[in-house]
């Protein structure tokens, strides 16, 4: 599929009949009513619906609109990563495929994953940069426990890019045996389309809560965009909703004006990556440049084709919170609502809370809540106690 001049699948030879079968698996599955009765039969176990929880503490901080988040952190697993493990594990037992594989950036679409893969007995493999393994150890030693191999990736930057590139070499050498569960929604056709399918259960659930509870559509509703999964959950079910602004938060590293940040969408151009045409962070001469920011699950060079599109649109804006604002954003949170964000989530808090800021008391901001930030406590500490 095409989202505008983005998307499409530019592959080697060899992937060409494993993605096309994967695309007649998913589309038979999502015009399958038993399929969508098989998904929601693990509803309950994935902790859905997520609780729509207006945060009035960060609304009186913010004094604008009402804030709301949309509790993805308290899923099954502690992110929305599980929404597109569950969905793509279920496709992946239709393919008649014994093994997974997935890349994680941040661990969360690892755990998700190992999870999936315990829960359905199939074998699992997680590519995780070693910079990550550092970084999110806690997430390694819940992959573990749950039965998967993490396999540490030294090649390059050692973050999410690289993870990505060994799960797809990993898949080309093992198509019959093997599903990759791409967790984000970029990849070549029909990866994009799938995981945004199995991820805007956030914002149909976010419609029907804001209906119940105050009547009104949300004026913004606002999510971190890293790949863009959490990001196109939130939006797609309010794209035909031209009163709802569509706002995505990137990370901004150590500002845009240096070259350590990921804030593709801002800052990028169209290229080519990981199979499909997006909005790329490339040097002058189209090298992929080394990416950074606080978060390992924001680290990553490229976007979901989707969003690409969305911008170019101008149905989506998309703003940029650098390290800085995401610690700000994790110890608003923690500190006024009790609830501990993942850093991915603290760049939506922050760039939410400043949004909502400039709008007034009637109005309503919602924002996606997309993980839990036990994985990153360690980390923050430290970063506090160097000031
Ligand atoms: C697939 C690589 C990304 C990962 N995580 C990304 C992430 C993100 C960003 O990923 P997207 O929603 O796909 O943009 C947001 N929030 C949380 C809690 C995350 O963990 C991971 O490996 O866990």
């Amino acid at each position: 599929a095409r989202f505008g001049e983005f998307g499409g699948q530019y592959v080697p030879e060899a992937l060409v009949d494993a993605l096309a079968e994967l695309e007649a698996a998913h589309s038979l599955a999502v015009s399958d009513p038993s399929f969508w009765q098989e998904l929601e039969g693990m509803y309950e176990y994935m902790g859905r619906p997520s609780y729509l929880y207006e945060a009035t503490r960060l609304t009186e901080h913010a004094q604008g609109a009402r804030i709301w988040l949309k509790r993805e952190d308290l899923n099954h697993t502690g992110s929305h990563k599980i929404n597109n493990a569950v969905g793509q594990i279920l496709l992946a037992k239709r393919l008649g495929k014994k093994r997974i594989i997935a890349e994680t950036g941040a661990g969360q679409h690892g755990v998700a994953t190992a999870t999936v893969c315990a829960r359905f007995g199939l074998d699992c493999h997680v590519f995780m940069g070693a910079e990550d393994v550092r970084r999110q150890g806690l997430n390694v030693f819940r992959m573990r426990m749950l039965g998967a191999r993490v396999i540490p990736v030294t090649s390059g930057a050692q973050t999410l890019k690289d993870a990505i590139n060994e799960a797809m070499r990993d898949w080309v050498t093992n198509l019959s045996s093997t599903h990759y569960l791409v967790g984000s929604a970029i990849g070549p056709h029909p990866f994009p389309t799938i995981v945004r399918d199995f991820q805007h259960v956030i914002s149909k659930e976010i419609k029907k809560q804001m209906m119940e509870k105050v009547g009104v559509l949300p004026n913004a509703v606002v999510a971190c965009v890293g790949g863009g999964s959490n990001a196109i959950g939130t939006f797609y079910d309010f794209l035909p909703d031209p009163s709802v602004k569509l706002i995505g938060v990137e990370a901004g590293g150590d500002g845009v004006d240096t070259q350590r940040h990921s804030a593709t969408l801002s800052q990028g151009k169209p290229g080519v990556l990981h199979g499909v045409r997006t909005y790329l962070l490339q040097s002058a001469n189209g090298q992929i440049i080394e990416t950074h920011s606080v978060s390992a699950g924001l680290d990553y060079p490229g976007v979901g084709p989707e969003h690409a599109h969305l911008k170019d649109s101008g149905r989506a804006q998309y703003m940029v919170a650098d390290d800085e604002q995401a610690l700000r954003g994790f110890r608003l949170l923690t500190q006024l609502e009790g609830i501990i964000p993942a850093l991915e989530s603290a760049h939506a808090i922050w760039g939410g809370a400043q949004y909502a800021s400039t709008l007034r008391k009637e109005d309503h901001v919602v924002i996606c809540l997309s993980g839990r930030g036990d994985k990153d406590v360690e980390q923050v500490s430290e970063l506090l106690k160097s000031g």
